[in-house]
């Protein structure tokens, strides 16, 4: 990140922190103006092991470089018959096999049931512990279909629903 990002960041904003554009325009549309927020563009690095410990070590990452409260995101898609990878691996799975790829993963096995798990994580700063809130959507692995701007949304269908 460059200074001049850094002095931009007003001390008591939450900065949410991604370098994804779509995810940023939902957490817009959900937060609305509920809490200060300003966004910042960094691409941190993926990061490997359970969830829940990506997500913190991303926040305390995001901290320390914005020097100020952070929000981030993870999102995982989990595929039951894998005990739950791809996961936070999603992001290089979907760039090296695409949907029909990650279709091709659950020829093997009768179950294609799977889960979107959002995992926020709020640091208040570099050395504070973050917050972790987790939330998960139930469905499962479809060939691809419908709108294709984002991510492997064509490829997941929620449980309840007829659309992916
Ligand atoms: O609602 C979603 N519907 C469909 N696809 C989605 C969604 N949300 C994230 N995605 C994709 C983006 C990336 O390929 C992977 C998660 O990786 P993830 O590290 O969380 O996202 P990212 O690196 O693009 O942004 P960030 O800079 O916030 O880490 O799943
Ligand atoms: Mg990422």
């Amino acid at each position: 990140m460059s200074g001049t990002a850094a002095a931009r960041v007003l001390p008591k904003v939450v900065t949410f922190v991604t370098g994804n554009a779509k995810k940023l325009e939902e957490v817009r549309a959900i937060l609305g103006s509920s809490i200060p927020f300003q966004s910042l563009k960094l691409d941190l690095s993926e990061l490997q092991g359970e969830p829940e410990d990506i997500s913190k070590e991303k926040a305390r990452m995001a901290a320390s470089q914005v020097n100020g409260p952070v929000l981030v995101e993870d999102t995982c898609l989990c595929f039951n018959a894998l005990k739950g990878l791809p996961g936070p691996y999603i992001k290089w799975f979907l760039e090296k096999i695409g949907h029909e790829g990650l279709n091709n993963l659950l020829k093997a096995y009768e179950d294609k049931s799977a889960f979107a798990m959002c995992i926020f994580s709020l640091a208040l700063g570099p050395e504070e512990e973050a917050i972790t809130f987790v939330g998960k959507t139930p469905g499962k692995i479809v060939p691809a279909r419908g709108p294709a701007d984002f991510g492997w949304d064509p490829v997941f269908q929620p449980d309840g629903f007829e659309q992916t």
